[in-house]
This record gives C-alpha cells, sequence and structure tokens, in this order.
C-alpha cells in the first residue's frame, strides 16, 4: 500500500450524488446572507438602477415589505443605503446627523413591521450624504480630514442606533473610528449595537453601480485611495483588522468579495473572528452581465461564488443575490 494511486482515487467519493453530499465540507444556507437594500423617498416607489439589473431602490413602505420577505426566505439581516435627495446633500453631510433622516425613517418602518424578527446593519460613512461624494470632510485642498470625520461618523452612529439599528457597519476607512464608536456606544447605553468594521476596503473599481444607486457616483471628483485601501496590499489588511478589533469591532468585513478571499483566508486564519465579505454592485453586475451574454448559467455562477465565499472563511456575505441564492437553496 502506497496511499498512492490505484490505493487512493479521489473520484471514489464524487462517483454519486449521494456519496457527494456525505463528503461535502461546507453547507450553504440563507441564514449566511445579508441582503443590501437601496431606499428612496416617496410612497409606493420602485427605482430599478441600470447598472444593476434586478435591484431596485424602493421608498420605506417597500423597504419594510423586502424586509418581511427577507424574514420569509431565512435571510437573517438586511443592509441599508440611502439615495439621499439633492437638496439634502451638503458639503459637511449634515443630514446624516438629521433624527428624521431617510434612514432613519427606514429603520423604524422596519422596526414597526418585523420587530425584532430580522437584524438592521446600517452604514456609517458620509458619502450618501456629502454634495462631493466623498465619504468624508475635506479640507480647502480637498484632503478627506481623519479626525474631523471622525466626530461626525460618530453622531450618525449613535444616530443610527438611537433609531434602533442592530450593526454599526463604518464602510468609510478613518483610522480610529471604531473604537470612537464604540465608546460612543456604551455611554450612550447602545451596549448591545454590534459593530460590524469594513475593516478592509479596497480603493476598487467594483463599486460602480452602488455609486449609481446611492446616487453620488455624479457628484464623486478624484478617488478613494488616500483612505481605501490599494489592491496590491495583504499584510496591511491584517494591521487593519488587528486595529479595529482592539478598538471593539464585533466582526470585520473585507470588501470587494470575489478578487479579495485570499484576504478573508488569511484574516479567518489569523484572528479566528467573524469574518464577513462585501460581494459588491459590481461583482453582481458582472455576473449578471456574463449571464445576459449567454457566458454562463446565472444560478450556478451565483451559487458557486456564494459557496467560495463560505469555504473561503465567511460566517456571511453581503450580497445583492441573497433573494435568489435564498430561493434557490429553499427550493
Ligand atoms: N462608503 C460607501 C460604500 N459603502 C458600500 C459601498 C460599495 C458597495 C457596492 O459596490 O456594492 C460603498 C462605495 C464606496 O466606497 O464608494
Ligand atoms: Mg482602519
Amino acid at each position: 500500500m502506497t496511499g498512492l494511486y490505484p490505493d487512493t482515487r479521489l473520484r471514489r467519493t464524487r462517483a454519486s450524488g449521494w456519496s457527494r453530499a456525505l463528503h461535502r465540507e461546507i453547507v450553504l444556507t440563507p441564514a449566511d446572507f445579508i441582503w443590501p437594500l437601496f431606499v428612496t423617498e416617496g410612497a409606493e416607489v420602485e427605482e430599478p438602477i441600470t447598472s444593476l439589473p434586478g435591484v431596485s431602490r424602493w421608498s420605506i413602505d417597500g423597504i419594510a415589505q423586502r424586509a418581511k420577505e427577507a424574514i420569509a426566505l431565512g435571510i437573517p439581516c438586511i443592509a441599508l443605503f440611502p439615495n439621499t435627495q439633492a437638496d439634502r446633500r451638503s458639503d459637511d453631510g449634515t443630514e446624516a446627523l438629521n433624527p428624521d433622516n431617510l434612514m432613519c425613517r427606514a429603520i423604524r418602518a422596519i422596526r414597526d413591521a418585523c420587530g425584532d424578527d430580522i437584524g438592521i446593519l446600517t452604514d456609517v460613512a458620509l458619502d450618501p450624504y456629502t454634495a462631493h461624494g466623498q465619504d468624508g470632510l475635506l479640507d480647502d485642498r480637498g484632503y478627506v480630514t481623519n479626525d474631523a470625520t471622525v466626530d461626525v461618523l460618530v453622531g450618525q452612529s449613535i444616530n443610527q442606533a438611537a433609531a434602533g439599528a442592530d450593526i454599526i457597519a463604518p464602510s468609510d476607512m478613518m483610522d480610529g473610528r471604531v473604537g470612537a464608536i464604540r465608546e460612543a456606544l456604551e455611554s450612550g447605553g447602545h451596549v448591545n449595537v454590534q459593530i460590524m468594521s469594513y475593516a478592509a476596503k479596497y480603493a476598487s473599481a467594483f463599486y460602480g453601480p452602488f455609486r449609481d444607486a446611492v446616487g453620488s457616483g455624479g457628484l464623486l471628483k478624484g478617488d478613494k485611495k488616500s483612505y481605501q485601501m490599494d489592491p496590491a496590499n495583504g499584510e496591511e489588511a491584517l494591521r487593519e483588522v488587528a486595529l479595529d478589533l482592539s478598538e471593539g469591532a464585533d466582526s470585520v468585513m473585507v470588501k470587494p468579495g470575489l478578487p479579495y478571499l485570499d484576504i478573508v483566508r488569511r484574516v479567518k486564519d489569523r484572528f479566528e473572528v467573524p469574518v464577513f465579505a462585501y460581494q459588491v454592485s459590481g461583482e453582481y453586475a458582472m455576473i449578471e452581465a456574463a449571464a445576459a451574454a449567454g457566458a454562463g448559467d446565472r444560478n450556478a455562477l451565483v451559487m458557486e461564488t456564494l459557496t467560495s465565499f463560505k469555504r473561503a472563511g465567511c460566517s456571511g456575505v453581503l450580497t445583492y443575490h441573497a433573494p435568489v441564492a435564498a430561493r434557490l437553496l429553499n427550493g
């Protein structure tokens, strides 16, 4: 016996469906998904997003319906992103602090409709509220300032927590914001509000359709490279994660998803904490475009990519395919 072929034939366990099921290492379920949703003003409004075929912005009544749909599908959590009206955007993004802004009204409507049956994750960053589309405050040279931005992000987080958010998800990549937000949540009595930090968020070309969806795409001049990470860097992602965990993050996120699965695995191996990934808008659009061009079966592409996230070490995935995938899994 050599332990080699022909004693060992790895095809033996693949020969039948029952055996493949028995040997499957990880199993994807609808409970692995967080469903990102775009909120817009008005009543009974559904606005399809051209660059994200199959995804719409919904007015608050529609968002509450989507939350009920998520519960029915077994999806445990939704992520909210507001499309703020142009006349409510400003250079300093103070609409983020308004207790009656679109985000806060959506949180309260979901809570009214669904109680505690669904988790509500809210994005913290100023880009849906700034007139310039950057995630923070600009100095007179157009640089996104760190510490002054963190002060506003803390206010934004407390505003969302007071409205009923369960998970605060800072996506801005300012240094020190997790610690500042954690301290404010603790002293504000929101001790069970989680922080899921976008710890390793890269300056990516895959965010285009999202920026259309929240209306910041046309406003943004330049790029976000002075705060989001260089796609060439992996060790730096581990430093980002270490800092956010030390500052009080409950879980960390890697973003985008598929091009950064190596980062997911390195983070999981190093820290053994809950890791999430965001399969971002450009990844969703890429799969839909491939399927529309006849380059692959859409449902199979969706399931294969989502399975890959779990295999790489993710506790869950933020994905616009969440309802599609949940329906496929629920049969
Ligand atoms: N802070 C904003 C934010 N939060 C989530 C995304 C991208 C999500 C996606 O592309 O699906 C972005 C875009 C950006 O940083 O420009
Ligand atoms: Mg950081």
